[in-house]
């Protein structure tokens, strides 16, 4: 089975954003996540390997294929779900999903007919078929948008940020859709749901300001930090206290008061108290390290 190999990848854009920096990642068959805050620069390594914009340094190579070297030959065993996946609202499913099965090449009209209807199996919208998608859902949307981009039965499947606005059972949906395909397939996906990633992916990344801060399995990443998070209540008038002497990756409101968690090697006192690791934890105590130029005292 084939692997993505991205080696050395980076881009600035002409405003002088450094979007990637020297990204290097192995990514095998599977569901691998790409976790990361807004403008971490997602986007931009899954259009760069989606063969739609070109990085200034770089390599990437799909199984033995030089995918920048061969875009063709690559985009036909790609699919590409884009995080603003637009639809014309006045034609079918089956209309639109033959005319772009017409456009990626499946020109012979039995095969295409019997890719579609397939495709419209998979993708659970065979019975809706003949409606407008003006009339879909936001998940019936998404499942149509996985649906062209499966057109050509692609060994890599790049999906970005895919469950935004989805209600729980269109993502539930949409979830074991993409994790039956991970069975042969190479998925990314890109999500701010941290939860996402530990129950889909066996592999993920974190990346922020364009760089890799962590790669590996999400299960093992927590396991690393295991022991290492302590949790406190507090009253929202001492956050900023605490904030000082602490590094603070985690809050939330419980019944009106903060309750925070810190990184700490060792206890820390004071009244925190050890709690169980989470991928949020892994997730914001990698965050935030990157955030603080200097570690606060733990
Ligand atoms: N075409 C562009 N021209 C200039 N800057 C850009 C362009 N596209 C993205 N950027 C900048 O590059 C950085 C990375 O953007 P990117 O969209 O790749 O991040 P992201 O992780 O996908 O963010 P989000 O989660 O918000 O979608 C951001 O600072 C963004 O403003």
């Amino acid at each position: 089975m084939e692997t993505l190999t991205i080696s050395g990848l980076s881009k600035t854009y002409t405003n002088g954003v450094q979007a990637l920096s020297n990204v290097s990642l192995t990514i095998p068959v599977g569901m691998f996540g790409l976790l990361g805050p807004n403008g971490a620069g997602k986007s931009t390594f899954m259009r760069t390997i989606a063969t739609l914009q070109e990085p200034d340094k770089g390599t990437i190579i799909l199984g033995e294929t030089d995918v920048l070297k061969n875009k063709h030959q690559v985009r036909k065993k790609l699919g590409y779900l884009p995080q603003e996946f637009g639809v014309y609202p006045r034609v079918s499913a089956d209309v639109l999903l033959n005319h772009l099965a017409v456009l990626k090449g499946i020109t012979n009209k039995k095969e295409r007919t019997e890719i579609v209807k397939a495709l419209l199996y998979k993708t659970n919208l065979y019975e809706k078929r003949k409606k407008n998608l003006g009339s879909y859902s936001g998940g019936m949307k998404q499942r149509f948008g996985i649906a062209q981009a499966l057109l050509l039965n692609p060994t890599l499947l790049i999906v970005d940020e895919p469950t935004a606005g989805l209600d729980p059972a269109e993502r539930n949906r949409f979830h074991n859709l993409l994790n039956e395909l991970s069975a042969a397939t190479i998925v990314i996906l890109s999500t701010h749901i941290v939860e996402d990633v530990k129950e889909l992916c066996t592999s993920m990344a974190i990346i922020c300001n364009g760089k890799v801060l962590l790669t590996g399995n999400p299960l093992q990443a927590i396991e690393d930090i295991k022991g290492k998070i302590f949790s406190k209540v507090i009253k929202k008038s001492q956050h900023e206290t605490y904030n000082e002497q602490y590094t603070i990756i985690a809050d939330r409101l419980f019944q009106g008061n903060t309750v925070i968690h810190i990184f700490s090697d060792g206890d820390p006192g004071n009244g925190f108290k050890p709690v169980e690791a989470d991928l949020s934890d892994v997730y914001f105590s990698q965050i935030f390290g990157q955030f603080t130029s200097v570690k606060k005292q733990y």
